[in-house]
């Protein structure tokens, strides 16, 4: 017999985060992020993350109660937190504006999701220390012993504008020299063998220079270009003419599934995307005119790791690729990431990943990339453990912090006064 549920705890921690660049504007030096525990009888902890802004915080934190003295089930998630959103005032959430601009339109629903998510993945590690069992395996079982993952480029400043603000020693990249040392370097230190560079910052002319120097600086790897929706359908096409034989895919090159579908119909180059795929009620569309042919799934977005191989399977149908996306994230969605990847067959593209961009994280022993993949534990659960110390350490920093949401446009204001989110298309 299962022991139940006997405790939750929702804890809204500050990370930080340093100054990488995006169509919207720049990321904040903290950035919140909410850690979730399930506790059970026998003492069992589960852990799971989400993202922390306050939208998703309130919810969090309205529904972990609700879980206390009921079972290690997940099925019954995303109607139980939807039904917890209506009432925590989701009326008050804005479904029109893109949220941050950089993950399609934002409603009620996907908000709920990612906080389903952080619940669920809880629920698989719990599950999984009480059965001896790695999540993979409650997943069905791993086909792979390692997942790829790719490097996740930025241009970006070298540090924040105020001096008392987090540092690391990436240095500046405001240029194809720039982007290629970082490649250099996310090589050398990961051992990735594939790259995807994060555009919509500058004019399209220079984006596809440092695709160019990438592919000499690495030839015959695989390079991605990715502008968050920021370009035409006429210059998503001839960024793609250019990069034709060079990318392996273009993500995201203009907004909307018609847009894409358009671009899609004139160009070999594959699509990707995060934004306009990223819920059950958008698939229709985009497979139906063939206006993607990667999407790249989010646990997160999607509401757990079941909820990811359901994605996955819709994908194979309709022939569809499958692989993943990453927002600024910590050890334990690496880990949920990492067991959920590791059970879908198929996934020829390597996943994203922010983490060499985090510094700090919240599990003991923070994973170590070799050859760019991460091996896949059998220890049971998500195969990392809580640093307490650190959640605490972190947790204050939310408690003495007033940073309650991530706001890339307003981190950009305070160096360039005048910044606003551009319109789309920008270019
Ligand atoms: O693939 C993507 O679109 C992203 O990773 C979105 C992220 O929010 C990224 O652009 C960022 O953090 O600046
Ligand atoms: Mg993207």
């Amino acid at each position: 017999m299962l022991s139940c549920i006997a405790e939750v705890r929702v804890t809204p921690i500050l990370i930080s985060d340093p100054p990488l660049l995006n169509l919207q504007g720049v990321h904040q030096p903290y950035t919140p992020r909410t850690i979730v525990e399930v506790i059970t009888g026998s003492g069992v902890v589960g852990i799971g993350e989400t993202y922390g802004d306050t939208d998703y915080l309130n919810i969090a934190q309205a529904f972990g109660p609700e879980l206390i003295g009921g079972e290690l089930t997940v099925n019954d998630l995303p109607a139980r937190v939807a039904a917890c959103t209506e009432r925590v005032g989701a009326q008050r959430i804005d479904n029109t504006v893109q949220a941050e601009g950089l993950r399609g339109s934002r409603s009620m629903t996907k908000i709920a999701l990612s906080v389903s998510s952080a619940f669920e993945v809880a629920i698989w590690d719990a599950l999984g220390h009480e059965l001896g069992l790695p999540v993979h395996a409650l997943l069905g079982g791993k086909v792979r012993d390692a997942v790829e993952y790719s490097a996740y480029l930025f241009y970006r400043w070298a540090e924040h504008p105020e001096p008392d603000e987090p540092k690391d020693t990436w240095g500046a990249a405001l240029d194809p020299e720039g982007v290629v040392a970082q490649a250099k370097r996310m090589a050398d230190d990961y051992g990735f063998s594939s790259f995807k560079l994060k555009g919509g910052v500058f004019e399209p002319a220079q984006e596809v220079a440092a695709i160019r120097a990438l592919a000499e600086a690495f030839p015959g790897q695989p390079l991605r270009l990715d502008p968050n929706g920021a370009w035409s359908v006429a210059t998503s096409l001839e960024v793609a003419a250019q990069l034709e034989g060079v990318a392996e895919y273009l993500e995201d090159p203009t907004t909307g599934t018609s847009n894409m579908a358009q671009v899609a119909a004139r160009t070999s180059l594959p699509l990707a995307t995060n934004m306009c795929v990223t819920s059950v009620d958008e698939i229709a569309e985009a497979f139906r005119t063939d206006a993607v042919q990667v999407v790249l799934s989010d646990h997160h977005y999607w509401g757990g790791l079941r909820a990811t191989q359901d994605l996955a399977a819709v994908c194979r149908a309709f022939g569809v690729e499958l692989s993943m996306h990453s927002n600024t994230h910590l050890g334990i969605s690496l880990a949920a990431m990492t067991q959920v990847a590791a059970t879908i067959p198929g996934l020829r593209y390597a996943c994203d990943t922010h983490r060499p961009w985090q510094t700090e994280d919240v599990i003991t022993e923070p994973h170590t990339f070799s050859g760019g993949k991460l091996a896949v534990t059998d220890t049971p659960g998500l195969g990392v453990e809580l640093d307490r110390d650190s959640l605490a350490k972190l947790h204050k920093r939310w408690q003495e912090s007033e940073v309650r949401t991530r706001d890339d446009a307003a981190a950009m204001r305070r160096v360039h006064p005048d910044w606003t989110a551009p319109a789309f298309p920008r270019w």
